[in-house]
């Protein structure tokens, strides 16, 4: 299973959404990354064909989407942001409705639903009415009617939105043991949703490509960049003035701050191994300053 997307460009009006997007995907998890507006959700609806681009071309398995769109849709999950429930229902008629709906025959239907309803957990409730479920619960649900068909490719767009911090590990969770033999694209803005378990992670900023790249080495070029310094509280707000700040943390002696600079911002900094998430803010933060300094 392959996806290849080939200059890829998608423009709402005057405005870029998209710019020129190249891709090569196989089996794994890619992680999309950016703030709001930097394309994400429309890249994900090109490739599930729910928009067309305006440039560019879309292929799986070597075949254009744009012709053979058909035989992508029989192997693709999707989990749009705005996922709704019908609230008559409970989650075991809700997934048996959608898997009608996608022509899945009756006793197969029956069967692969309670498949998912296993995979993702939510046996236990799925004789409850929808509404009474947790936004947790609910994602499950949204995850299990995009793997009936058991796809090779499931597109999953912000999920952990308004999730609690204990519901969001646990869908962490869930998306790990779903990563064999498929590829699973997920969109968000939180960058521990996919560390530990995105093998690749695309960072898209105003619709563009900043960084496509395994996490290990964006970690990597984060090495050395990461700095710790407990001080007072009229310096530390000097030195978040001037430097990127990752945390910022009140203690019995002062204040801690982890900053993101290429040289020693303080003379009583350390040097402190990078997250992720900070990798990412070097990664993405010049392009920030230069965006405030435009905006003055
Ligand atoms: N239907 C539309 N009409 C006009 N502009 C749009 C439309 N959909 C998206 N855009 C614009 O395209 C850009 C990219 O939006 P998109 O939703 O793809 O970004 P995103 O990274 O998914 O952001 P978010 O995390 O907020 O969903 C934004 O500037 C957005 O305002």
């Amino acid at each position: 299973m392959e996806l290849t997307i080939e200059n890829l460009s998608k423009r709402y009006g005057q405005n870029w959404a998209l710019r020129q997007l190249s891709l090569r995907c196989g089996p794994g998890m890619l992680g999309l990354v950016g703030p709001n507006g930097a394309g994400k959700t429309t890249l994900m609806r090109m490739i599930a064909t729910l928009l067309t681009p305006t440039e560019g071309t879309i292929l799986w398995n070597g075949q254009d989407i744009r012709t053979h769109g058909a035989a992508l849709r029989q192997v693709l999950g999707y989990l749009p942001q705005d996922f709704g429930v019908y609230p008559e229902f409970t989650g075991r008629q809700f997934l048996r409705y959608l898997a009608a709906m996608k022509g899945l025959p009756r006793s197969l239907a029956y069967r692969r639903v309670d498949e998912v309803l296993e995979m993702v957990q939510v046996e236990q409730v799925a004789d409850r009415k929808l509404p009474t479920y947790s936004g947790g619960m609910k994602q499950r649900i949204g995850i299990a009617q995009a793997l009936l068909n058991d796809p090779e490719l499931l597109i999953v767009d912000e999920p952990t939105v308004g999730l609690d911090p204990a519901e969001r590990v646990r869908f962490r969770t869930l998306l790990a043991s779903l990563t064999s033999n498929r590829i699973i694209i997920l969109s968000t803005h939180i960058i521990s949703d996919v560390e530990a378990v995105a093998n690749r992670l695309l960072i898209l900023q105003e619709g563009q490509v900043l960084a496509d790249t395994p996490p290990q080495a964006l970690l990597a070029h984060a090495t050395g960049k990461v700095w710790s310094v407990t001080t007072n509280q009229t310096t530390a707000l000097q030195l978040q003035a001037s430097y990127q700040a990752s945390t910022m943390v009140n203690q019995m002696d002062g204040v801690t701050l982890r900053l993101i600079s290429a040289t020693r911002p303080h003379e009583a900094a350390i040097e402190v191994s990078p997250s992720l998430e900070e990798a990412y803010l070097l990664a993405t933060g010049r392009q920030e300053v230069s965006a405030r300094e435009e905006d003055k």
